[in-house]
């Protein structure tokens, strides 16, 4: 009894002594911030359960400016500048271990890798499948998935049925990735519901990633769990691994090129051997950042032009000039010169803004001195894409979609593209951005061309972040249809 309540004494005066450093001796202690996210990680935590913490940040960068704590040992900026810095081309802020390493399973992959070598290197075996000219190679597949798509779509507007726009575009995504990675379809697009198991993987895996940041014995107890196949706990990463296992069989049965094949023929070259490991940790990045993130932007794109029958209309007489028939199948250059589908694409994006979680770095040694405050060696420093994307002064009323925005002179383009970094930027920025691209422009061009806005069943977008944003409210949709 004695020994507990010594016990309960020193772990009170270790946590009081911990708050009260945090609060006055940190070397921190000066960047302003609320007063229980300088005391412990449980503020941040909180903020991330609540389901938006990166649009309250934002509000709190404007409450309190540029710097922000978040926590004991993070600081927040929405400043350009220090952003240019964290994350440009020559940044030396290597990605933060405790942030990425909970998106891991048995190995390091593109997304996760932290030393900058090691990640030119593995950059190196990924980068040619998804050059540009790679990409347009695979323009038919993109096609064929899309016009699947729209058929679908087209009998569900014959029949007057509700479409549920983000689920469909989930599908089309993943039947996108799950092709050009292996080389053979997911076939999600084939389900009467739009609902494939591997979403509730991604979703599974996804949900648990903040828990496993802050309590990092968590991701070990379920490796743990799972090596000892007690199935009742639930491991999304697991099930991706498995989903991912299956997917590199398949493939070796196939003479089609893949994404895999491509870097395990690089790797070869390089005489560098791949494990097994490593390579599903690569799937399992293609799963969850390959889907999400274009299906959001399409589906919340596609949420404000349905409901802005003006700026609809606009995009469908632009579309019609390279796509003479319901059917027509325009080249991505011809797609990438329609300067209004660039626009409704771009502020779709920026709306969007998909990928919205913050991505933290290191200050490196020596540490760090910006806007008046010095950040020692080993502080998190963090931005998102958002905080730029939400500008008031670059993007006046920035809650509105509004595409015409960016028609604008080339001066004035250059100044918005300053601050418009959906996919990051620098050695980190997305591997996928161009695929991503391609695909939103053939989707959104063929949707325009096929179908007239008749009713959007929900006013308001409940968008949630997780790695990447999801939409809680489907974007439940009736369509007309197109007849020439
Ligand atoms: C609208 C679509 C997309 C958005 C907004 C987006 C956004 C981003 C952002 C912001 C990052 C930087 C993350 C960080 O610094 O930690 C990133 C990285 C990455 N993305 Fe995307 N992404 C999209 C689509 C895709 C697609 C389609 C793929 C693959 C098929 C993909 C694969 C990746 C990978 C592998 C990385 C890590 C790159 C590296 O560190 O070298 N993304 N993405």
């Amino acid at each position: 009894m004695v020994y507990l309540t010594y016990g309960a004494i020193v772990v009170v005066l270790w946590f009081v002594g911990t708050c009260v450093y945090n609060v006055f001796f940190h070397p921190l202690k000066d960047i302003p911030g609320p007063f229980m996210a300088k005391i412990s990680r449980w503020w941040i935590f909180g903020l991330e359960m609540r389901g938006n913490p990166h649009v309250e940040i934002l509000d709190l960068h404007r409450k309190y400016g540029p710097m922000l704590r978040i926590s004991p040992n993070e600081v927040s900026t929405n400043d350009p500048e220090a952003s240019s810095i964290i994350y440009g081309q020559t940044s030396k802020f290597e990605k933060s271990k405790y942030f990425y390493r909970a998106f891991e399973d048995q190995a390091p992959n593109l997304f996760t890798i932290r030393d900058r070598q090691q990640h030119a290197k593995d950059k190196s075996l990924i980068s040619h499948a998804f050059s540009r000219a790679n990409i347009i190679q695979h323009e038919e597949s993109i096609y064929d998935k899309g016009h699947y798509l729209m058929d679908r779509f087209t009998q569900s507007a014959k029949d007057g049925q509700i479409i549920p726009l983000f689920a469909a575009f989930r599908c089309m995504t993943l039947d996108t990735i799950s092709e050009f990675a292996f080389g053979k379809s997911a076939g999600a697009l084939q389900l009467g519901d739009y609902k494939s198991a591997i979403f509730e993987a991604i979703d599974k895996a996804t949900n648990s990633v903040p828990f496993f940041q802050h309590f990092p014995i968590l991701r070990e107890l379920l490796r743990w769990a799972s090596y000892y196949n007690l199935s009742a706990v639930p491991n999304g990463f697991l099930e991706l691994a498995q989903i991912s296992g299956s997917g590199f069989q398949q493939m070796h049965t196939t003479e089609t090129w893949t994404m895999f094949k491509n870097m395990m023929s690089a790797a070869e070259k390089k005489s560098r051997e791949l494990t097994k490991e490593h390579l599903i940790s690569e799937a399992i990045v293609m799963f969850v950042a390959g889907t999400d993130t274009t299906a959001a932007a399409l589906a919340v794109t596609l949420h404000h032009l349905l409901q802005q029958p003006d700026i609809y209309r606009r995009l469908q007489d632009e579309v019609r000039t390279v796509m003479p028939t319901l059917d027509s199948r325009p080249t991505v250059p011809e797609l990438d010169a329609l300067p209004f589908l660039n626009a409704c694409v771009k502020e779709g994006l920026r709306i969007s803004c998909p990928s919205r979680t913050r991505l933290p770095r290191t200050v490196p040694a020596n540490g760090w001195s910006f806007g008046g405050y010095y950040l020692p060696a080993g502080t998190e420093v963090s931005a998102t894409p958002l905080y730029a994307l939400y500008d008031e002064v670059m993007f006046p009323a920035p809650t509105t979609y509004t595409p015409t925005r960016w028609l604008v002179d080339e001066d004035q383009k250059r100044e918005m593209s300053a601050y418009f970094h959906p996919f990051s930027r620098g050695t980190r920025q997305c591997v996928g951005q161009t695929l991503s691209l391609i695909e939103q422009k053939i989707v959104l061009s063929m949707f325009v061309r096929r179908f007239n806005p008749q009713e959007v069943m929900r006013k308001n977008l409940n968008i949630q972040e997780r790695i990447t944003i999801v939409l809680d409210d489907e974007v439940d949709v009736r369509l007309g249809l197109v007849t020439d």
